[in-house]
């Protein structure tokens, strides 16, 4: 199911060009697509949105409108169990604690007759999307609304798509409600990144978009940037296993497949100093597979994106891995500490055995929303800065302005611009 490569063989450069060529999925194919929907969307709003939704999950929402309502919020908590809670109190907790840690506050400095600073403002109103095509995802309603909070967003917009009987999962609406989201809306896709990005009469209009999704929804972001603003492209989930001899073929299979199952469009690339290794992972894959109840869509991944490759050293293992920029990279090594330091490219990076893919999705406290497609070799994971402005601020008296009024006066002028000169020098005449 997995194509294995062999790297040491002699045809190495033919297997890394195709390596680097189709590591991860391409946004062009989805462009054309996405964009009549954004346009559809900027034009008719509410309409567009209400037919999309028919179209693509199946469910007519024009009686019962978009917006989420206080009812069924209530009615979520009845069907969520204690464990559930216990848990996702857990996370939010976890979460919470690791995105104080990025909090930033604004800083001034003074000296003679001179104040200067940079003053945080939160961005006023984000839209969080939160994925639910082909699964529920309240962990997501967590990792992109938990940093704004700590930011202190005030408008906190949530978007993810229906079921086909018009509902969201009560886990997603139980999250938010635990961290106080209030406007939620019913709608998925680009056609609800196209809400957010222009406005329509149901939902107002937000600076910022952010969240993972699927292709539409990544490609969609990448279209309106520029409307508002984006975090990052945060598409199809993926991972990259490096394992040595030290390595459980249990453990690195059952890793690969928790990423495939998340999109045919998935990604799970095994890379391997040891033959052996690379054999039983094959058989354990196969194995675990039969198991899985998204067998269908684990299975399409791995035809369109899973690979198992035999490098000769770890060192070849890492600079491979920096080419592609995984989403997620584990080190499943003997000392997975000593490869740290060469990890150049990445959005997250899983150290060791006992450290599985997983875990970070759900409670370690880092943040979930990392970018995909190999722009992890630019962007960052989601976090409290991406919902933040700066302001630069100046201050100087009439002294200190006069001690650098013939500077600035020469830079003006060199430059040629005299209405520059003037400001300074009418406050000297
Ligand atoms: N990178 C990250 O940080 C991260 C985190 C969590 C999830 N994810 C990814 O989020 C995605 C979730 O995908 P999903 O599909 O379950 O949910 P989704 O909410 O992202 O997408 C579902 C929507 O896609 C649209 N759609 C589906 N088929 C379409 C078509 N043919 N044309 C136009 N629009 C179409 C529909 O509007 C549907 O409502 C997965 O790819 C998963 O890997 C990424
Ligand atoms: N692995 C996903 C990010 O690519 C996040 C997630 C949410 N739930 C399960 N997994
Ligand atoms: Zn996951």
């Amino acid at each position: 199911m997995m194509k294995t490569m062999d790297l040491k063989g002699p045809e190495k450069d033919r297997l890394l060009k195709e390596l680097k060529e189709r590591g991860t999925v391409d946004f062009k194919d989805y462009q054309d697509a996405v964009q009549t929907i954004l346009d559809k969307v900027s034009v008719t709003g509410d309409q567009a949105l209400l037919e999309y939704t028919k179209q693509f999950d199946g469910i007519d929402l024009s009686a019962k409108g978009l917006k989420v309502t206080e009812e069924e919020v209530d009615e979520a908590y009845s069907l969520v169990s204690e464990e559930f809670l216990r848990a996702i109190r857990l996370a939010i907790d976890n979460i919470t604690d690791y995105h104080e840690k990025q909090r930033q506050n604004s800083w001034f400095t003074s000296s003679e007759g001179t104040m200067l600073g940079q003053k945080i403002t939160p961005i006023a109103s984000v839209g969080i999307y939160v994925p639910g095509g082909t699964a529920a995802y309240p962990s997501s309603v967590l990792m992109n609304a938990i940093p704004a909070k700590v930011a202190g967003v005030e408008r906190i917009v949530m978007v993810t798509p229906p079921n086909k009987e018009g509902k969201l999962a009560a886990g997603v609406l139980v999250a938010a409600k635990e961290l106080g989201i209030e406007e939620i809306y019913k709608v998925g896709g680009a056609q609800a990144i196209g809400a957010l990005a222009y406005g329509t009469n149901t939902i107002a209009k937000v600076n910022k978009i952010v969240g993972p999704g699927n292709i539409y929804v990544a490609t969609a972001k990448r279209e309106v940037y520029g409307y508002v603003d984006i975090d990052m492209i945060a598409g199809p989930s993926e991972i990259l296993v490096i394992a040595d001899a030290s390595a459980n073929p249990k453990y690195v299979a059952a890793d690969l497949l928790s990423q495939a199952e998340h999109d045919e469009l998935s990604s799970a690339i095994f890379i391997t100093t040891s033959e052996d290794l690379g054999k039983a992972v094959a058989v354990e894959v196969a194995k675990q597979t039969a198991k899985l109840e998204r067998k269908s869509i684990v299975e399409k991944s791995l035809i369109n994106y899973g690979k198992i490759i035999l490098v000769k050293d770890l060192e070849e293992a890492i600079d491979l891995s920096n080419e592609i920029a995984p989403e997620h990279l584990e080190l499943c090594v003997e000392k997975p500490f000593e490869l740290l330091d060469q990890v150049k490219n990445a959005g997250a990076i899983f150290l060791g055995h006992y450290a599985p893919e997983p875990l970070g999705d759900y409670l370690a406290g880092p943040n979930h929303v990392l970018p995909t497609s190999g722009t992890a070799k630019f962007y960052s994971p989601l976090s409290v800065e991406d919902f933040i402005k700066k302001s630069s601020v100046i201050y100087y008296n009439q002294k200190a302005l006069e001690k650098v009024k013939n500077e600035v006066m020469t830079l003006a002028e060199t430059e040629g611009l005299t209405a520059h000169k003037n400001s300074i020098k009418v406050r000297f005449e």
